[in-house]
């Protein structure tokens, strides 16, 4: 695109500008150099000091102007009237020459200072013109007085010869000036030629410059042409290195969060690999234990036996003595009087003996308590000991002192037998008394944890499973145990690309986290477990989606089933100490599709009902739940029941394997055996179950995640001495995955197990909501579901005759974020339960 020459000025790089006064001169119209008339050239000339021929300011044009008219010839001129005559100037062609010289310098003098304006070029040009007329004008006049006053006015008319002399001299006045005239031509003709070429010059010149200036402008385009690519490759390139640190920006942003997740997952492998080490040191230091303990055992054995070794010894010792003094004492009462003081002497020398050996006995029963107070049995054999050396001692006084001596002995020996006895009877009064505040506390202890109680227990990561979900624990070092969790939802991005991290805050009554053993799980629903034995009905609940771990802490190795089992029977012998005897039963359902199943019984017989036929039709359970309102008992018609202590001794199909050592489990001293039993025979109900379940899933794939099984344990205790007794029940229930199936995907047998577990778990939540509104029992919807009403009388209500009971919900989590959903689900769950406060247990 062209630009105004204005514009190409200003961004001309080298500053260099065309010559100003050629455009002037090329706009001055179309002109060809033969028409520019000499006025111009002496403008210019003028104008342009150095520019004009040095030549011109010594050859001075004369200032003639050239005749404008065609000369007339002397003899015409000789023929006009002195005042037609032409005006030729004596001494006024030099001034006016030199006026217009002079005129024309000023001119130039005052254009050269001015600007290139063509208006005032045009002014200069028009100065000269009317210079140069009055120039012409001047010497016509001038010549005019001379002719008149001067030469003409001197001859008289008559006088020819004058005048034709005058007209000689002014003839040769006219041929010099026109001589002179004819320099001036010459002289203005070179000068013309000089400016022609100057033209010429100026011309090539301005050509050139035309050249150069379209060559400038085709660079300079070429400059604003390169400029503006590299301005655009500038762009780009600042365009490519912003993208590049956003990917770059990118990829370390998901680097730092590679790394952080791969050192949260190695922070995990470690803590894991730690817990290992705890759980290995663990192992070991029981092992050690262990073996420390029947070492102390054997020792104790070795030492017991040592002990009733010395003891026969001493015993035999003592029969010896004993025979040799009575032999002496015989001898003696033979013997005469004045043998008895010496007789008396040998008296007391057997009396320290006795003495001495009793001090040995004493030691012996101090080392005995010392070593094993449980060694009731030697206890109450060195008390018959004791009893022997008594009368020994008492013979010994008899043979020394006379009858009433040894009466006074006898009756202060049956005192003390007497004070012995109440101070047993105190003691075992005062145990009872220690043994009902405990149950007060432990109940107080509970009723203040509140009567439904939830924890929460994630499993660690199994195998080869990655991606945990980020979970928190603010309270971790509490010295009251964790009991918050901040939970992480993995991160998602919103429309707009922006990320988003969600995380949801949960406060329950206990919290594990991952990797905590089931023996520490177990430690802290001791207690509740422990309320069982005074009475009270309890329910253990676990729990949480397929595969979060609730078969793991419920049956699995010190899960809570087998660990509630160990502490009772431990708790039913301390008892026994303290005058209480107990009956444990067991019994195992499931709850399936609404109906109940004998886990202990015949798998066969299941799942028998119609599948087409309507549920009012369906012919009736084979067991059936009844709720006794006075007693608030709960029974299950049909249902299997295995004693598993006192281990009994007359079934012959039960007890299972260790039938000699439950044999002899009645006995006090073979309570190790007893124990070993009832383990045994537990584990054999669970294997029995599971045996049981897996029949069963020939028919429904995944029985144990689609069904709801419940171990219950029944304790009645009594006390002969006091007359009390205690009936608690223990339901310990694995409840069916929680993972909400589509019901809209599932068909046939999979629909209604998908509706039966949905409805129960919700009926769950529902009677515990119910309970915790405080509207009483009317209001609870046990009847909605086959599970709550089963477990009617253990879900934390109080029954009819103002029993009430205690609930256990264990939450179990997958550590796995993919489960987030399930895991908030269970939480969510966890937390209805957990809001719902129950009032106080009582027991009846
Ligand atoms: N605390 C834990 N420590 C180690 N392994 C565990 C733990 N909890 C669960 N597991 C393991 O996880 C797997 C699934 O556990 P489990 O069978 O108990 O889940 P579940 O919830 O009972 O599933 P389902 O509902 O199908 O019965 C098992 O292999 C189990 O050994």
């Amino acid at each position: 695109m062209e630009r105004p020459a204005s514009q190409l000025e200003n961004m001309r790089p080298s500053g260099l500008k065309p010559p100003s006064r050629l455009p002037a001169m090329l706009s001055g119209g179309a002109r060809t150099l033969s028409e520019t008339s000499q006025s111009d050239l002496n403008a210019r000339s003028g104008r342009d000091g150095h520019m004009g021929p040095p030549s011109t300011a010594k050859h001075k044009p004369s200032g003639l102007p050239e005749p404008p008219t065609k000369r007339k010839t002397l003899a015409e001129r000789a023929g006009e009237t002195p005042s037609s005559r032409s005006h030729l100037p004596k001494t006024g062609i030099a001034g006016a020459r030199a006026n217009g010289y002079r005129n024309t310098s000023n001119t130039s003098t005052s254009s050269s200072g001015s600007s290139i304006r063509p208006g005032s070029r045009g002014t200069g040009l028009r100065q000269i013109a009317r210079q140069q007329q009055a120039a012409a004008a001047e010497p016509s006049m001038e010549i005019d007085e001379e002719a008149e006053s001067g030469v003409m006015g001197k001859r008289k008319a008559w006088d020819t010869k004058g005048r034709l002399e005058d007209m000689e001299s002014l003839y040769a006045m006219l041929r010099t000036q026109f001589a002179s005239a004819a320099d001036s031509k010459t002289v203005l003709e070179e000068s013309l030629s000089v400016y022609k070429s100057r033209v010429q010059e100026l011309t090539q010149l301005n050509r050139d410059l035309t050249t150069s200036s379209k060559t400038i402008t085709s660079d300079l385009e070429r400059a604003r042409s390169d400029l503006h690519t590299t301005t655009n490759d500038m762009r780009q390139a600042k365009r490519d290195h912003e993208r590049e640190m956003q990917d770059l920006e990118r990829r370390h942003e998901k680097e730092t969060h590679e790394i952080n997740a791969k050192h949260e997952k190695q922070l995990q492998k470690l803590e894991r690999e730690g817990e290992r080490a705890v759980e290995g040191l663990e192992k070991e230091i029981k092992q050690a234990r262990e073996e420390m303990e029947k070492q102390k055992r054997d020792e104790i054995a070795d030492l017991t036996s040592q002990h009733w070794e010395e003891l026969d010894e001493v015993k035999s010792r003592h029969a010896d003595e004993i025979a040799k003094l009575q032999g002496e004492i015989d001898e003696l009462r033979r013997s005469d009087e004045g043998r008895a003081a010496e007789s008396a002497d040998q008296v007391q020398a057997l009396k320290d003996n006795i003495t001495s050996l009793q001090t040995q006995l004493e030691a012996g029963n101090a080392t005995m308590n010392s070593l094993r107070k449980q060694l009731t049995s030697v206890e109450s054999q060195s008390a018959s000991l004791e009893q022997e050396k008594q009368s020994l001692i008492s013979k010994a006084h008899f043979l020394e002192g006379n009858q009433e001596a040894q009466s006074l002995e006898f009756t202060n020996m049956s005192e003390k037998l007497a004070e012995a006895v109440a101070a047993k009877e105190a003691t075992i009064e005062t145990l009872r008394r220690e043994e009902m505040l405990r149950r007060k506390l432990n109940a107080t202890i509970l009723e203040l944890k509140g009567n439904i109680r939830v924890f929460v227990r994630t499993r660690p990561l199994l195998g080869d499973e990655e991606d945990p979900a980020k979970v928190e624990y603010p309270d971790l070092d509490s010295l009251e145990g964790t009991k918050e969790m901040v939970v992480h939802a993995p991160t998602t991005r919103s429309a707009t690309g922006k990320e988003r991290n969600e995380k949801h805050s949960y406060a329950f009554d206990r919290v594990f986290t991952a990797g905590t053993p089931n023996r520490s799980v177990f430690e802290e629903c001791q207690e509740l477990v422990q309320s069982v034995i005074d009475g009270y009905n309890v329910s253990i609940l676990s729990y949480g989606q397929t595969g979060s771990g609730k078969t793991f802490g419920m049956s699995g190795v010190d899960g809570i089933i087998p660990s509630s089992i160990s502490h009772l029977l431990s708790e039913i012998r301390r008892l026994k100490e303290k005058g209480w005897d107990y009956v444990v039963e067991a019994s195992f359902v499931e709850v399936y599709n609404e109906m109940i199943n004998d886990l202990l019984g015949d798998a066969k017989s299941w799942d028998t009902e119609d599948e087409s036929a309507n549920t009012r039709s369906k012919k009736k359970d084979k067991h059936e739940v009844h709720h006794d309102p006075i007693t608030g008992k709960t029974t299950v018609s049909n249902l299997t029941a295995r004693a598993l202590w006192p281990p009994p001794k007359d079934d012959s199909s039960w007890p299972p394997p260790v039938a000699e050592a439950a044999a002899e489990a009645s006995d006090a001293s073979n309570v190790d055996e007893a124990t070993a039993y009832t383990t045994k025979a537990v584990d054999q109900l669970l294997d029995t179950a599971a045996k049981n379940r897996r029949v069963a899933a020939t028919k429904s794939n995944e029985r144990s995640s689609r069904s709801h099984s419940i171990f219950m344990l029944t304790l009645k205790g009594s006390c002969a001495a006091t007359g009390e007794s205690s009936e608690g029940v223990l339901n310990l229930v694995d409840l069916a995955g929680s993972e909400r199936l589509k019901q809209s995907g599932a068909e046939g047998s999979r629909l209604k197990e998908t509706a039966a577990i949905n409805k129960s778990l919700s009926s769950l939540g529902d009677v515990i909501a119910a309970l915790g509104s405080g509207k009483g029992e009317a209001h609870v919807p046990y009847r909605n579901s086959k599970l709550t009403y089963l477990l009617q009388s253990s879900l934390g209500g109080t029954a009819a005759n103002g029993k009430s009971s205690r609930t256990l919900m264990m939450l179990h989590l997958s550590p796995l974020a993919a489960h987030w959903q399930e895991s908030r689900s269970s939480l969510l769950f966890g937390s209805k339960v957990h809001g719902t406060h129950i009032g106080t247990a009582k027991k009846r």
